[in-house]
């Protein structure tokens, strides 16, 4: 461990003679705290000698009375403590004075005191105050003095020096006890001043080795500070720009307006150098008045890679895209020319429209093309347009700045849009898309960047839309329920999925693969290969109006049922038209499918005691769809 050696001011003491004196006899008394040099000199040679001091860096504080203290004070940017006149060490003086004669002289520096009057009084004696600012007007208050036969002065130590030239007696207006005060001060002012110069080290250290460019002027605009990534970009040294203005150096840093007005100013963009910079302004302010600006500079790259990264660490909390093609079953002449089209597709990066009824696959499909794409590792988000009322859509899809609502969140909200940034973004049931909100996504599309709710600025984004619907779109557009403009745009690339009815080879082997699967959620060992063949003929007759969802929640109940038991030989199938009833009812006829489809919807939703969720899982499709179904009354 390392301990910090105590600080040991180094004191100077600057004043004549007489004074000097005095602090010579402290030398000893303040031999264990403070360093103390003692200098005889006044006016300009003391200010010499001061600022030597300072440039060899071999004073922490000085000490000076009158007239020295003052000009040091002035013109050295030092720690000073004046050693100060009181009214005790006046009236003793006076006394002493009045030994020589009842007629004193007071010469001060500066202004006439005040209280003289009454302390001349009180001890009867007669005086001739003279206050003066120069050696010049010193000799002539002596000059005076000597005129009216002055014997003896009261004042400073210069006061003493003239005072003997002029044959009189002179009395120091100071006592020890002052003196002793002011080398207390000074030993107060260096500490702190030591503590400051640790503090502005540290921060200065901070800022030297700051990646970004960091510049500060002071009240005219002066430049008092920058680091060396400024230095670089302006294209001269230090030397040459401190106290320069800013406006002359490099108008497009300007800092005249934060000045003025005390605004802070954030990320503005900045061509300069032939790069981009992220640039911040900001006031500087010292008990509330503005003494100055400031001005930071951040390479736009830098921030483009940060933003690269944070979205590709957030990425790992989006949901991904699962299946690609190879995990997608069906061996049907009109689904493997999906499957082929979609590849062919996704070798693309244009927008593609995936039609077709719910549940025949058009997230799996949505998915798969997501992964044998060029941007397989990129995010895929997916949303379902229907399953959200107008205004949290919007905000779903574009995001929201802090405050752009009663209620939004500090630091507002990235949208799908931005999530999806350099990924896929799957909007399902497109068609149910509010027509406003169809303009707003439209507009992305062409412009390729969003502007987030309550927000200002455009946000770029680079995502591939693939759209879905198991809505006619052309009869929406027709209807103006849907943006004729946003159908184009949509559709250069259209993908139409079959119903599973329309590819019934399909059937048996997404029922065995979806069967198995089910069992083995089950923990039963049971062959689904075995099984099938007694199901099969219903399967194959059934219309599945759900499509794949459904046979996959057929699939779910029927192995609930089979893994009652332990072999397939004792399975009784006969009792699978109580779990699986609906395979063994007459189909509807094609004609009143949409009644159909709401009365089993109505049904099944009783049954399940209102729970939408439930009834959706147990019609085998989604919850947007049962809604449909149910809103078509
Ligand atoms: N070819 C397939 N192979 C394996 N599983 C499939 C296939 N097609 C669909 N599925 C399964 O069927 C279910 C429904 O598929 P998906 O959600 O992709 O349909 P969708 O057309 O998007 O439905 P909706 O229009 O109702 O949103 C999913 O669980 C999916 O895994």
């Amino acid at each position: 461990m390392t301990t910090d050696r105590p600080f040991r001011p180094r004191l100077c003491f600057i004043s004549y003679r007489h004074l000097s004196h005095f602090a010579m006899t402290l030398l000893d008394e303040y031999a264990d705290r403070a360093d103390i040099e003692v200098v005889n000199g006044s006016f300009d040679a003391a200010l010499t000698f001061a600022r030597e001091r300072m440039r060899l860096g071999t004073t922490d504080a000085f000490i000076s009375a009158g007239a020295n203290a003052t000009i040091l004070r002035t013109a050295l940017r030092a720690p000073v403590a004046t050693i100060k006149l009181s009214g005790f060490d006046l009236l003793l003086a006076l006394m002493n004075a009045r030994r020589v004669s009842n007629r004193v002289g007071v010469v001060m520096y500066g202004a006439p005191i005040p209280e003289l009057d009454a302390i001349k009084d009180l001890l009867n004696i007669e005086v001739a105050q003279y206050a003066y600012r120069t050696p010049d007007e010193a000799r002539h208050c002596f000059a005076l003095l000597a005129r009216d036969r002055y014997e003896v002065v009261v004042g400073s130590s210069l006061v003493l020096e003239f005072a003997e030239q002029y044959g009189m007696q002179g009395h120091l207006a100071y006592s020890l006890a002052a003196v002793r005060q002011g080398i207390e001060d000074a030993i107060e002012l260096a500490r702190a001043a030591r503590q400051e110069a640790s503090r502005y080290e540290q921060l200065s250290g901070v800022v030297h080795n700051l990646q970004e460019a960091v510049l500060a002027v002071d009240r005219e605009h002066r430049i008092v500070a920058l680091n060396p990534p400024m230095e670089k970009l302006l294209g001269r040294p230090q030397a040459q720009l401190l106290r320069q203005s800013l406006e002359t150096i490099e108008p497009a840093l300007s800092l005249a307006h934060t000045l003025e007005t005390g605004a802070q100013d954030r990320a503005a963009v900045l061509r300069l150098s032939q790069r981009d910079w992220i640039v911040n302004r900001t006031p500087i302010r010292e008990h509330g008045q503005i003494v100055g600006a400031a001005i930071t500079l951040y390479d736009a790259r830098t921030i483009h890679d940060a933003d690269a990264s944070l979205r590709s660490q957030q990425r790992h909390r989006q949901p991904t895209a699962r299946h690609s093609f190879d995990s997608l079953i069906g061996q049907s002449e009109p689904f493997r020319r999906a499957c082929a089209t979609a590849q062919r597709f996704a070798r693309t990066d244009m927008t593609i429209l995936l039609s077709g009824e719910s549940g025949v696959g058009k997230e799996l499909f949505a998915q798969a093309i997501h992964n044998a794409s060029s941007r397989a590792a990129r995010p895929f988000v997916a949303i379902n347009c229907a399953a959200f009322p107008e205004s949290l859509l919007e905000s779903e899809l574009f995001g929201y700045d802090e405050g752009a609502f009663t209620g939004s969140r500090r630091g507002g909200k990235r949208g799908l849009f931005e999530a999806a940034h350099t990924g896929t973004l799957f909007l399902d049931e497109i068609g149910d898309m509010p027509v406003s909100l169809q303009t707003r996504l439209l507009r992305v599309l062409q412009e390729r960047e969003i502007v987030r709710l309550g927000g200002a600025l455009p946000i770029p984004v680079n995502v591939r839309v693939i759209a879905a619907t198991h809505q006619p779109l052309r009869e929406l557009v027709a209807g103006r329920q849907f943006r004729q403009d946003l159908y184009y745009r949509i559709n250069t690339l259209h993908l139409h999925l079959p119903a599973l009815r329309e590819r019934p080879e399909d059937i048996a082997p997404l029922a065995e693969a979806l069967l198995r699967r089910s069992l083995g959620r089950l923990g039963s060992s049971l062959d689904a290969a075995r099984l099938l063949p007694r199901v099969l003929p219903r399967l194959a007759e059934f219309p599945w109006p759900g499509n794949v969802r459904e046979l996959e929640n057929i699939c779910d109940r029927m192995a609930v049922f089979f893994s009652q038991w332990r072999h397939e030989d004792e399975i009784d199938f006969t009792e699978l038209r109580h779990d699986c009833a609906e395979l063994y009812e007459d189909a509807a006829p094609a004609s009143s499918q949409r009644t159909g489809d709401r009365h089993r919807a109505r049904e099944v939703l009783d049954a399940c005691g209102g729970n939408r969720q439930e009834a959706a899982k147990r019609l085998g499709i989604s919850r947007a769809t049962l809604w449909r179904w149910l809103r078509d009354d």
